[in-house]
């Protein structure tokens, strides 16, 4: 058996959940893993650590509240169906993490917020004073205002860049990304049977970048690559990533207690 990690010291932990990891492939929203989300980072919580969940599928569960099967490629329909998958969304996560007792706040950013250090530190001041009151921040892009066609620069493109960006500001220990896949492969493993799974890497480079396929289901954005980038951006803070399968989003107690799943990023 693979060595264990050392993670007993680790306490701040942002977890980011794909739209692979909330939707089915009908596009309906996927409560098992939803309930268990809200069950495990509610555990978390009691256990004395702080959490801040990075959540995508807004544009996901707008889309099967209104029965698409494809995502429209025009800006403001995307726009609108995250308004409304977003309310559906925290409507849920609501409900679930009042089960466990778990208070949760909604924070939508835009890049152009990060980019000025005043309103960074707001961020920043924000979240610490929700996590020293044990509520776990539920982040998603505010998709609304949130395009590249206007002069400043709004849009993250994606919410594994997000998720690094919010680790680094607010100075978390842990980013965990959870995914449909185990890990990160040699090569898409949903398109090579053959893929191998690597449980470390050190060092991202042009190399790495050659391995990273694109999204794995017609409701997620960025595939590998963002994943990559989000992971350089942790390593480049000399912070950790794990890359893991979030069909079960309870892996992330087996993740705290190190053991050796999915692929963890580290700088070497
Ligand atoms: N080298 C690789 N290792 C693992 N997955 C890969 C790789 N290259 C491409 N992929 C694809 O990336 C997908 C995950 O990205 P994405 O669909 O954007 O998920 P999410 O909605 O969780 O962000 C996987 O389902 C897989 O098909
Ligand atoms: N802000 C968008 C998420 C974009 C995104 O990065 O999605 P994913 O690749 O599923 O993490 C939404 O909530 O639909």
């Amino acid at each position: 058996m693979a060595n264990k990690r050392q993670f007993d010291k680790i306490k701040r932990i942002v977890v980011k959940v794909g739209t692979s990891s909330l939707t089915h492939s009908n596009g309906k929203m996927n409560l098992q893993a939803i309930d268990q989300l809200s069950y495990t980072l509610s555990g978390l919580v009691n256990e004395g650590k702080q959490v801040v969940l990075v959540s995508s599928g807004a544009i996901g569960v707008g889309m099967g509240q209104l029965n698409l099967q494809e995502r429209p490629t025009d800006i403001p329909a995307q726009q609108a169906l995250a308004a409304l998958g977003q309310s559906m969304l925290m409507t849920i996560y609501q409900q679930r993490f009042a089960t466990y007792g778990q208070k949760i706040s909604q924070v939508l950013l835009t890049h152009d917020v990060l980019d000025y250090p005043q309103s960074k530190e707001n961020v920043n001041n924000a979240i610490n004073k929700m996590l020293a009151w044990g509520i776990i921040p539920i982040v998603n892009e505010n998709d609304t205002v949130a395009t590249d066609e206007l002069d400043h620069k709004t849009k993250f493109g994606d919410n594994d860049q997000l998720s690094a960006i919010v680790a680094t500001i607010i100075d978390a220990d842990l980013l965990i990304m959870l995914s449909d896949i185990d890990g990160f492969f040699d090569k898409n493993p949903k398109k090579y049977a053959d893929a191998k799974l690597i449980p470390e890497i050190t060092e991202i480079n042009e190399q790495t970048y050659q391995h990273a396929g694109g999204k794995g289901s017609k409701f997620g954005t960025g595939g590998m690559t963002t994943k990559l980038k989000a992971a350089q951006r942790m390593m480049k803070a000399d912070k950790l990533t794990i890359l893991a399968n979030g069909v079960n989003p309870s892996i992330v107690f087996r993740i705290l207690n190190g053991d050796a799943i999915g692929t963890l990023f580290r700088k070497g």
